[in-house]
C-alpha cells in the first residue's frame, strides 16, 4: 500500500531555534496516529506544515503523491484541520460560519446545508445553530470547529487537542467518530496530551521529543519494548529530563506550601 502522507528529512527552525530535526514518516490510509510529545516538542509545527500553513521548511512532504511545496492547494483539499485554538467569526451564527466555510470549500449549497444540519444536530447544537457564537461556551465552539474541519469530507483529518473543552458525552461521540472515520478509510492525525485517550483511540503512537521522533508503534509494541505500564508512564520515561515528583514539589514550595515528597521516598 502507498503511504497517504510521506515526510522525508523534515526540519524546521524559527530563527536560531531548531524545532523539527530530520523527521521521516510514512502514514497509511485508515491509520489513527496519536501524535504526542511534551509542550514545545514540535507537534503543532509538524501539523501546520502538513496543512500548508507554514510554507518554508526543509525536506519533502508528499500527500497522496502530491508534493506539498509544488501544489499546496491540491494538498489542502485532502486535509481537514481542526486547530486547538482558532479564531471563529463570533458575530456569525454557527450556521452562517459553517455555510461560509462550505462556500470556501466549494461544496454545493444543498449538500452543504444537509451536512451542516446533520452534524450540528448530532453534536446537540440543533437548537443553537442560528445563535451567534459569541454566546457559545468553549465546548460548543470546539464542536463547530470540528464540524468545519470535516465539512469537505477530507481523506486526512488532523485534530489538535480535539477534546479540549468537551463534556463527557461529547468526548464519547468524538472518540466514536474518530474510529468510524478510520474504518471508512480516513486517516486521522491526532495531537493530544490526554494519554489515556490516545492509548485507547490510536492504532499507532508517535512520540516526538525536542523535534525528534523517539518512539513509533502501536501501544502494545511500545509496551513490549518499554515494559508494561500506561502510555503516561512510557511518555514520562522517554521524555522526562528531571524527576517529575521533584518538579511538583518545587512548584508547591514556590507557592508557599510544603514540598511534595515522591511516593518512593514516602515508603522509606
Ligand atoms: N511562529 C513561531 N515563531 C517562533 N517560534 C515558534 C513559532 N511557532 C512555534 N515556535 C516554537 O517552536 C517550538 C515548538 O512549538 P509547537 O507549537 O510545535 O510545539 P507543540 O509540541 O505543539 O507544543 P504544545 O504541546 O505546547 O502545543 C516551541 O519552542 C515554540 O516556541
Amino acid at each position: 500500500m502507498e503511504p497517504i502522507i510521506r515526510i522525508e528529512n523534515l526540519s524546521k527552525s524559527f530563527g536560531s531555534k531548531e524545532v523539527l530535526r530530520n523527521i521521516n514518516l510514512e502514514v497509511f490510509p485508515g491509520q489513527i496516529i496519536g501524535y504526542i510529545g511534551p509542550n514545545g516538542a514540535g507537534k503543532s509545527t509538524t501539523v501546520k506544515i502538513l496543512c500548508g500553513l507554514i510554507p518554508d521548511f526543509d525536506g519533502t512532504v508528499t500527500v497522496k503523491g502530491i508534493d506539498l511545496r509544488a501544489q499546496p492547494l491540491a494538498v489542502k483539499k485532502s486535509i481537514g484541520y481542526v486547530p486547538e485554538l482558532a479564531e471563529l467569526y463570533e458575530v456569525l451564527t454557527a450556521w452562517e460560519f459553517l455555510d461560509m466555510m462550505a462556500g470556501l470549500y466549494q461544496i454545493p449549497s444543498a449538500q452543504a446545508h444537509e451536512r451542516i444540519r446533520k452534524m450540528l444536530t448530532a453534536f446537540g447544537l440543533g437548537e443553537n445553530m442560528h445563535q451567534r457564537m459569541d454566546a457559545f461556551s468553549k465546548g460548543m465552539r470546539q464542536k463547530v470547529l470540528l464540524i468545519s474541519g470535516l465539512l469537505h469530507n477530507p481523506d486526512i483529518i488532523i485534530l489538535d487537542e480535539p477534546l479540549s473543552g468537551l463534556d463527557a458525552n461529547s468526548v464519547i461521540i468524538v472518540k466514536e467518530l474518530i474510529s468510524r472515520l478510520a474504518a471508512d478509510g480516513k486517516t486521522i492525525f491526532y495531537c493530544s496530551h490526554m494519554m489515556d485517550v490516545v492509548e485507547k483511540v490510536s492504532d499507532r503512537i508517535i512520540l516526538l521529543n525536542e523535534g525528534t521522533i523517539v518512539a513509533d508503534g502501536s501501544f502494545e509494541a511500545l509496551q513490549a519494548s518499554m515494559g508494561k505500564g500506561s502510555l503516561e508512564h512510557i511518555f514520562a520515561t522517554l521524555t522526562a529530563s528531571s524527576n517529575l515528583h521533584e518538579a511538583a514539589g518545587n512548584l508547591v514550595a514556590a507557592v508557599g506550601g510544603n514540598p511534595v515528597t515522591a511516593p518512593d521516598e514516602q515508603r522509606h
